[in-house]
């Protein structure tokens, strides 16, 4: 990666997370993670069940501590979670007794944003993702899909400048999931915020990233970072998608025999 340090917004360098189990043991979850992410960056972290995805992902979120080596965003050890850095989960996360609107105002609410400025900004969320016609519906009112978009309208009416995504469409039908992914993409490039997205899907990985981290399991780590070198949006019927995508199962398929 060829980006200036300045211009580096997430870095870890040598970083290692071990968890210990009830009985004693220890797990290694993470191992020896170098890893550069420059500002504005869509980063893909893909790999087998057990890599230590979600680890990284909510290291860098500040949900867990490393215990050894060191994990910076802009320049700042990452030691508690930050307001200016939003995770959007896989359940959603929703509040079930407030309306779509409402679940968009909680964080602007929740940094004081005066009311009228907030609702401005809820308003403007809600119409990037095509919700404004269902402002006033509770979650059980609305699909699997809907909901998802409500978290990332929630998200972005903060205006992040970073977005950790943990499998955020895995619930969701190969439809919506290929809409949202289209939106999220659109709204990516609107606002340039930096996002970590962990996915199982290598397709969704290869639709979506800038760069694609290839994790492996036991212990956790980083086994390769390939450059996806297609314009957006991608056609996953093109050539260079399917070669990415051969590519990216050699690996696999080469880590599996290991
Ligand atoms: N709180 C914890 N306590 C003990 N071990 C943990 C804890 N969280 C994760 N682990 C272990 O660390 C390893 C990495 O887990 P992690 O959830 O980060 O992997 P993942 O790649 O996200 O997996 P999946 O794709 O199945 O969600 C696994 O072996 C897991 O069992």
């Amino acid at each position: 990666m060829s980006a200036k340090a300045a211009d580096i917004k997430i870095a870890a360098k040598g970083l290692e997370k071990r968890y210990r189990s009830a009985r004693g043991g220890e797990q290694i979850a993470l191992t020896g993670v170098e890893l550069a992410v420059p500002a504005g960056e869509f980063v893909c972290l893909v790999g087998p069940s057990g890599c230590g995805k979600t680890t990284l992902i909510k290291l860098m979120g500040g949900f867990e501590t490393p215990t050894d080596g060191v994990l910076t965003i802009d320049g700042r050890p990452v030691t508690k979670p930050d307001p200016d850095h939003i995770m959007i989960f896989q359940d959603y996360g929703l509040f079930p007794w407030r309306t779509v609107l409402g679940n968009v105002l909680f964080g602007l609410e929740a940094r004081g944003v005066p009311i009228d400025e907030a609702r401005a900004r809820a308003q403007e969320a809600l119409q990037l993702v095509g919700l404004c016609a269902a402002a006033y519906k509770h979650p059980h009112e609305i699909s699997g899909g809907m909901k998802q978009r409500v978290a990332i309208a929630r998200a972005l009416a903060v205006e992040p400048s970073v977005l950790f995504m943990d499998e955020p469409f895995a619930a969701l039908d190969a439809f919506t999931r290929m809409r949202l992914q289209d939106e999220l993409l659109g709204l990516w490039q609107a606002k340039g915020s930096t996002i970590v997205f962990v996915t199982h899907d290598l397709d969704e990985a290869i639709a979506l990233g800038q760069r694609v981290v290839l994790m492996a399991a036991n212990p956790g780590r980083i086994q390769r970072i390939i450059e996806i070198d297609m314009p957006h949006p991608r056609e996953r019927t093109d050539s260079a998608f399917a070669a990415y995508r051969h590519e990216l199962f050699a690996e696999f398929h080469l880590l599996h025999e290991e």
